[in-house]
């Protein structure tokens, strides 16, 4: 294939984008591309990794899944999304690879398309979606997808896994970004106030309603419309709801003219729906109406590695910015489950942090429910509680709780305790631990 070919392809291609061989080395880029990076890309000798992430080898030998080894395989197109170090900073990309052939059916050639990611941050410092874990990647590539159609988005996790700022993400990044984004939060809607609040009333419609209302679906004219806990709806709304989703038309409450709605669909539940429709308790069309694209939200404990980042970010945000968790207390969060998800854990984080004497957060200043014991804590010696902690970590409890207050030498500390000095040193030191704190 001619070079020059290649290079009116990439140009005409509006995102960063670089036509690449087998080895990685880049032979045509277009502007885009160049702009988004520091690093100087020169054609016929740079290559991708050490451009895109300052790699001096490909990213499956960094811990990255490489989308030209999987294309390379393959021969199909492939997708992944990674961090570059952008002049922006690090960024999240969705990342196309697609193999080029020539006229007799033999790839010359790859060509690598970048989707930067606005919304996600792999950079506790931004006001962004924060984690760089596997799951949180893997969810990023579908809210990608997703907002570059018009695809009904249903998103499935635990209370407090992120659906709201997920839904506002898919918003942000779609075509209807400039038009609103529209809550209707579901549960605890009856009949009534469902039409009314959706479909909006005319004047006289009902006994205190002095004035005609907009409906929520016409307020979000042109933009997302984002129906919170939809397993909630009671299934004799659920027939208005498919209709209005079937028609695009609505009648609001009192009026005798059909509007016409034009909104995009987003929808959550923490409940299984699917199994909702298998008892009857939701109704099969609607389902398959709003689950176009569904997207699971990982629960924080699959995503453990994301911790210590969320962490930093929601110190960071708060009026305690210049504490810091020490490696136990991370360690100790990354062994809870977090029924309640990103929210309990940005209420741990402000409860942490008050306690904390000093600027490092310590283990004895978690809530009682990380350690998995009552308010009346291990040192107190009662009430212990009935889950099991592992030794190293009640060991660690204890002792911090009892160094904040001792106020003796540590050989007689060491002798209550009935270790040798050294062994109290070691441990205090293995715990980072100080003596009266
Ligand atoms: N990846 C993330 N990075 C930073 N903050 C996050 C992230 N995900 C969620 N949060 C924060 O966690 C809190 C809970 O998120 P959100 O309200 O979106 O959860 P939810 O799943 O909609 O909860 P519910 O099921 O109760 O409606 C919010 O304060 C949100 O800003």
């Amino acid at each position: 294939m001619n070079a020059s070919l290649i290079q009116s392809m990439i140009n005409a291609i509006d995102k960063p984008a670089i036509f690449i061989t087998p080895d990685y080395v880049i032979q045509a880029v277009n502007e885009a591309y160049r702009e988004t990076y520091d690093t100087e890309v020169t054609v016929g000798t740079s290559t991708c990794y050490a451009v895109s992430h300052n790699n001096p080898g490909p990213c499956d030998n960094h811990g990255e899944d490489c989308p030209l080894t999987q294309s390379k395989q393959t021969l199909r197109p492939s997708s992944v999304v990674h961090i570059h170090n952008t002049a922006a900073g690090r960024t999240y990309c969705d990342i196309l690879m697609k193999p080029v052939r020539d006229e007799d059916g033999m790839t010359v050639g790859f060509l690598e398309i970048l989707d930067r990611i606005s919304y996600a941050s792999a950079d506790s410092k931004t006001n962004k979606m924060i984690g760089q874990s596997d799951a949180f990647k893997a969810m990023l590539n579908r809210i990608n997808r997703a907002s570059q159609s018009e695809i009904a988005v249903l998103l499935q996790g635990e209370t407090g896994s992120g659906k709201e700022l997920v839904a506002q993400a898919v918003h942000e990044s779609s075509r209807r970004k400039d038009k609103p984004f529209v809550v209707i939060e579901c549960t605890g809607l009856n009949e009534s106030l469902f039409e009314s609040e959706l479909f909006g009333y005319e004047k006289g419609a009902f006994t205190g309603a002095t004035n005609a209302k907009k409906g929520l679906i016409e307020v979000a004219n042109g933009g997302t419309v984002f129906f919170d806990e939809i397993g909630d709806v009671p299934l004799n709304m659920q027939v208005k709801l498919l209709r209005l989703l079937e028609t695009q038309c609505y009648r609001p409450v009192g009026g005798l003219k059909q509007k016409k709605a034009d909104f995009r669909l987003v929808c959550a539940s923490h409940k299984n729906l699917l199994s909702m429709v298998e008892k009857g308790e939701f109704r099969q069309d609607l389902y398959y109406r709003i689950a176009g694209f569904p997207i699971h939200l990982p629960a924080l404990r699959e995503r453990q590695s994301d911790i210590a980042m969320l962490c930093k970010h929601f110190l960071s945000a708060g009026e305690h910015r210049h504490k810091h968790f020490s490696k136990q207390a991370i360690d100790a969060l990354c062994r809870y489950a977090f029924p309640g998800n990103i929210r309990e854990l940005i209420s741990v984080v402000e409860q942490s942090a008050l306690m904390a004497n000093d600027d490092e957060i310590l283990v004895s200043d978690l809530p009682p429910q990380i350690l998995g014991k009552s308010e009346i804590s291990v040192a107190d010696g009662e009430n212990v509680s009935q889950q099991i902690l592992p030794l190293d970590q009640a060991e660690q409890v204890y002792l911090e709780r009892i160094c904040k207050t001792y106020e003796g030498t540590p050989d007689e500390l060491a002798k209550q305790l009935d270790v040798s000095t050294r062994t109290l040193y070691r441990k205090l030191q293995r715990y980072n631990i100080r003596l009266g704190n």
